[in-house]
């Protein structure tokens, strides 16, 4: 069979993806043996990333060209809401990490980069702009997951972080945008491989960012 649009631009990004889902946090984090303060410092920036991330999906409702998507990426934005907000909140709290400690924290640099990636994508109301990086986020994350050995650590700030992005309606998620991109994505294949290369790109120095070394 012939080569799927996404399954193209993922091959383009071939090293950086594997450099990402292969990352030493992933390693550390799916052993359970990464230490609290850069699980901390992990969290504490990805809670920001799912900011944006909502905005994002904002984008997805508002450019997609089918009621059928829209409620889907509706479902999915209760989702992050709802059960998503709150792993961060209990995990917060099992790390021991204030709203204060929290808010002296400065964002990142990548954080900084994914959250104007993704507010430009949204800006560009254009349906395959959007899903480039959704297809990134979602599915750098589900192939990481969907790797982790099991048993899953015991831990649950460790554990619940695989879950979220390794379940049934997630993979059904990430097979919907899949989709959804192979459909629509060729048509302005050229805006789209822009966005999908720099998400690509921000998810591996996201993960970078998190170890001193
Ligand atoms: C830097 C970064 N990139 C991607 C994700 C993945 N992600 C963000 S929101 C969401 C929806 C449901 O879990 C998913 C998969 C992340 N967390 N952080």
């Amino acid at each position: 069979m012939t080569e799927t649009f996404f399954e193209c631009l993922r091959r383009e990004c071939a090293a950086d993806w594997a450099d990402a889902t292969g990352h030493r946090f992933v390693r550390e984090l799916c052993a359970g043996s990464i230490a609290d303060a850069a699980m901390a410092r992990y969290l504490v920036q990805d809670h920001r990333f799912l900011d944006a991330f909502l905005t994002l999906l904002g984008g997805a409702i508002a450019s997609t060209d089918r009621f059928e998507s829209r409620l889907r990426f509706g479902r999915f934005a209760g989702m992050v809401s709802g059960d998503e907000n709150d792993y961060f909140l209990r995990a917060f709290a099992a790390l021991g990490v204030s709203e204060a400690d929290r808010a002296a924290v400065p964002d990142s640099a990548p954080t900084s980069g994914f959250q104007a990636l993704m507010r430009e994508a949204a800006a560009t109301r254009a349906y395959p702009a959007v899903l480039a990086v959704l297809n990134v986020a979602e599915g750098l994350y589900l192939d990481w997951a969907m790797q982790a050995p099991r048993p899953l650590p015991e831990n649950f700030v460790h554990a619940e972080w695989i879950t979220l992005h390794d379940n049934p309606f997630f993979c059904d998620f990430v097979a919907f945008l899949r989709n959804e991109f192979n459909r629509v994505g060729p048509q302005a294949a050229d805006q789209a491989r822009e966005f999908f290369h720099r998400a690509v790109k921000l998810e591996l120095e996201f993960f970078n960012e998190i170890h001193d070394t």
